[in-house]
């Protein structure tokens, strides 16, 4: 070898071309010697030997940086189960669903809740808030249970899922958010830490940039929309319980709106079909903070800065009171029944507002009348600053209810 390397400097230094030249080429070059024959090695040769090391080392460094890559993998996996872990929260990314039931195809599955994104994977976050009925919950047991559509608002569409464990709950699925993503999840977990026995709280929410998904206990009694439609067919809904329920909403309403104020949080879409019925048959307000702010007496309301979200849920009570009232449903946000109350109490038909019902029933027309005249200022559009504040608002109806409940207790005693 070293005496062909030592011929081949010296044929080059005589400026000789070794193309061609057996002896110059021999088996150092091969393929430069096209003219020749190839020469057949006895044994294995030195150039062998290098590319079978060379092949050997490539194929060493592929086999460990898959090892490499792999066990990178598993540790990602690791540390992504802990970190769920700690949040209770369920990541499904490059989770594709499987739509097993049929009547899930008919809802949820339908209304593309599937969350494919353009990828065909869901890349989803299912956060649990501090629910111990819904422990466990994860993103695929909602798109695998059976739905059926309970229906669809302004803002949603919203479903009723029996998940695995046998637990009911309501899916909204909202529509045209206004809210950005990461406010809403802050919004969320500030809501879970504010409580109120007549508030429903939302046990999770899905957050992701193509689906916005709030999940509540299903609430089997209805809503208060129903119960006053009911009304219209002649189911029985008296004074005192109609009274029992504003106060029972405002409070509620009064306690968010005192907690939330400074983080802006009102409830944005206050209306009689937010208004649920738990199991007690107890009123719950739903929905709370899910719209930034939601009513068609918004542009009323352009000079009060935050304050705003606000004195929109006065008007929505305002209107949830008029119905109440009226035992008639508000349309269009309530701006129907609010026009039409308005302008029967400005031509003093007062009288002719009241639900014929209550008339009949015998309600004390001055509670009557109290509570008109308050529902009346809450939805005042002339002027919002003049509307009250939920706590304002809360008093007056709980003295309302006490002087109801006095005469009535006084009525009782004077009997025969
Ligand atoms: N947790 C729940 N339990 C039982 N029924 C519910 C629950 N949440 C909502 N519903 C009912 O589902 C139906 C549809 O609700 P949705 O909120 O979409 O209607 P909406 O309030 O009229 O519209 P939007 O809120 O979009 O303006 C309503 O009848 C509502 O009362």
């Amino acid at each position: 070898m070293r005496e062909k390397r030592t011929r081949m400097k010296i044929a080059l230094d005589a400026g000789q071309s070794f193309i061609g030249n057996p002896e110059l080429c021999g088996d150092l070059l091969p393929r430069q010697c096209p003219s020749l024959p190839p020469k057949k090695s006895k044994g294995i040769s030195n150039y062998q030997v290098l590319m079978f090391s060379g092949y050997f080392i490539i194929g060493l460094t592929i086999f460990l940086v898959i090892i490499l890559l792999l066990c990178k993998r598993g540790k990602t996996k690791e540390e992504r189960a802990n970190l769920l872990n700690k949040e209770a929260s369920f990541d499904d990314s490059f989770y594709k669903p499987s739509f097993t039931s049929g009547e899930y195809k008919a809802g949820l599955s339908k209304s593309g809740i599937s969350a494919a994104t353009e990828s065909g994977m869901v890349s989803s976050s299912l956060i649990v808030l501090t629910s111990p009925e819904v422990n466990g919950l994860k993103f695929d047991d909602l798109l695998k249970a059976p739905a059926e559509l309970l229906g669809r608002g302004k803002h949603g569409t919203v479903y009723k899922v029996i998940g695995e464990q046998g637990m009911t709950l309501a899916v909204k699925r909202i529509k045209d958010w206004t809210i950005p993503s990461n406010d809403f999840k802050q919004r969320m977990r500030r809501l879970d830490q504010v409580k109120h026995p007549n508030v429903l709280p939302p046990v999770a929410f899905y957050c992701s940039k193509q689906e916005k998904l709030l999940v509540y206990e299903y609430q089997e009694n209805g809503s208060l929309f129903r119960l006053l439609q009911g009304t219209q067919m002649g189911q029985v809904f008296d004074w005192s319980s109609r009274l029992s329920v504003a106060a029972t909403i405002t409070n509620a309403l009064a306690f968010m709106h005192q907690e939330l104020r400074e983080d802006g949080i009102a409830h944005g879409n206050l209306k009689s079909s937010n208004i649920l019925l738990n199991k007690n048959m107890e009123p719950c307000v739903s929905e709370y903070g899910l719209m930034m702010v939601d009513n068609d007496d918004q542009s009323s309301l352009s000079n009060f800065g935050a304050n705003s979200a606000f004195k929109a849920d006065i008007y929505g009570i305002g209107v949830i009171l008029l119905e109440l009232l009226t035992g008639k449903v508000g349309q269009n946000n309530g701006l129907d029944l609010a026009e039409w109350v308005l302008s029967v109490v400005r031509e003093e038909w007062t009288g002719e507002v009241f639900d014929k019902s209550l008339i009949r029933e015998g309600a004390r027309e001055e509670g009557l009348v109290y509570l008109l005249q308050i529902a009346v200022k809450c939805v005042n559009t002339s002027s919002p600053e003049a509307r009250p504040s939920m706590n304002q608002l809360a008093r007056v109806i709980n003295t309302i209810k006490e002087e109801e409940e006095r005469s009535i207790a006084v009525s009782i005693v004077s009997e025969p």
